[in-house]
């Protein structure tokens, strides 16, 4: 990008920009991108609240697509800058097919970087995942490891398959000339466990207690630590590294970086309930209330029964095999690479990362 740090000449597209994550990039990019001319936000489901986007000096243009479709994602990436790609299916609950997963995951990805090469645009920052190394198949923990530490990133499941060939996609594109003869850079953004305003899994265990009369019981044990980040400060790590890659491209550029802030190791569990408990639920049990085969068990009923039901309706309950594994195996991450390469530091602390999500719950339709 041509040296613009005083005019607002930019153009950036996020891909899944209505999304949760998606959502707090658009909105920090509109408060602290100062270069920006043109903000394109591409999503298959657009939010009304981009209407109230349009006022500012930045034109915000939304545009709804389906990166599944190369010519809608070449049109919306077409003269742009910066593409920073959030679009995916999170779903490890069974919601869609393997086969759409993969669909909307790699083949979604590889039109956003065949895009960028066609059209010339020349900084890709892909959120990939710390899916894509853990938890494996094995259930070997990944104790507050760093981007070198080794670990058999082994995966069965569509979710963290999709975004390991996904991730392998971009960092092999980094290099790649596009339209005009200069070379793509790119780089992957692995966010632990996020959360925040607007995490639709920490809704669906707020409403759970709701309807066990403001009760959680412990499944999993304290010790099984599992790594989250505030979504700010995901949304400000995908900023920073997209205003410091045209910079610094021999060093950031086909690097990866785990998405880390200062918030505490603990339980999946005792972590939501640092904003659940705020909020009037209680978690019941110091050690887990039921014995861990019996879980694998109901685990393994959810799964029948989601096939079952599935030509009456949906059943996707947060307990499956899969979901189960993951949050009875240690997976921290304890990394400075963010902050040698890019100068990332936490925009927000744990303590306003919390505040934040326990104002964002009590908000949250059904809340006392
Ligand atoms: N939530 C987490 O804990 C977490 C952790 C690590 C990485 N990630 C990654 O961050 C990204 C965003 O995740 P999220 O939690 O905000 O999920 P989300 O479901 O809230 O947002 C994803 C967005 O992508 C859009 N989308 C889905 N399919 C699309 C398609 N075919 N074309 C265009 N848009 C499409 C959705 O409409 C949605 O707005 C994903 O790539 C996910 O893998 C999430
Ligand atoms: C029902 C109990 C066993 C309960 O404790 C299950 C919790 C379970 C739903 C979550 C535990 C760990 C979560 C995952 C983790 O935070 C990281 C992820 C990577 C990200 O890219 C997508 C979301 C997720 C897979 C996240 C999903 C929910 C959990 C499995």
């Amino acid at each position: 990008m041509a040296d613009s740090a005083q005019t607002q000449e930019l153009v950036y597209l996020v891909t899944g920009g209505c999304g949760f994550l998606g959502e707090h990039v658009v909105r920090m990019l509109l408060q602290r991108e100062p270069r920006l001319r043109e903000l394109r936000i591409f999503d298959l489901h657009l939010g009304p609240w981009l209407e109230e986007l349009k006022t500012g000096p930045v034109q915000v243009t939304a545009i709804q697509g389906d990166v599944t479709q190369a010519h809608e994602v070449a049109a919306a990436v077409a003269g742009a800058h910066v593409v920073i790609h959030t679009a995916g299916l999170v779903d490890v609950f069974g919601k869609t097919s393997p086969e759409t997963i993969h669909e909307v995951n790699v083949q979604g990805t590889q039109n956003v970087i065949e895009a960028c090469v066609q059209t010339g645009t020349r900084f890709l920052i892909y959120t990939s995942s710390m899916e894509v190394v853990g938890p494996n198949i094995k259930g070997q923990p990944f104790y507050r490891g760093n981007e070198n530490t080794p670990y058999e990133a082994v995966h069965r499941h569509p979710y963290p398959c999709s975004k390991a060939l996904a991730e392998r996609l971009v960092l092999e594109a980094n290099g790649r000339e596009v339209l005009g003869g200069l070379p793509l850079v790119t780089c992957a953004l692995r966010p632990t466990g996020i959360y925040g305003e607007g995490h639709q899994i920490m809704r669906d265990f707020y409403h759970q207690g709701l309807r066990l009369g403001g009760r959680l019981f412990r499944a999993i044990p304290a010790s099984v630590e599992h790594g989250r980040v505030y979504v700010g400060n995901v949304a400000w790590m995908h900023v920073l590294v997209a205003r410091e890659l045209e910079h610094r491209a021999a060093l950031m550029g086909g690097q990866v970086y785990f998405c880390y802030d200062n918030s505490p190791y603990k339980s999946y569990e005792d972590f939501n309930m640092e904003f659940l408990g705020p909020c009037g639920l209680r978690l019941v049990g110091t050690r887990p209330l039921m014995p861990y085969w019996l879980l694998v068990l109901l685990a393994a009923l959810n799964t029948l029964l989601q096939w079952l039901l599935r030509p009456l309706m949906l059943y996707a309950p947060l307990l499956n095999p899969y979901t189960l594994a993951v949050a009875n195996t240690t997976f921290t991450v304890s990394t400075d690479k963010a902050r040698r390469h890019f100068g990332y530091e936490p925009l927000f602390s744990w303590e306003e990362s919390r505040t934040r999500t326990i104002r964002w719950v009590q908000t949250v339709e059904g809340s006392a």
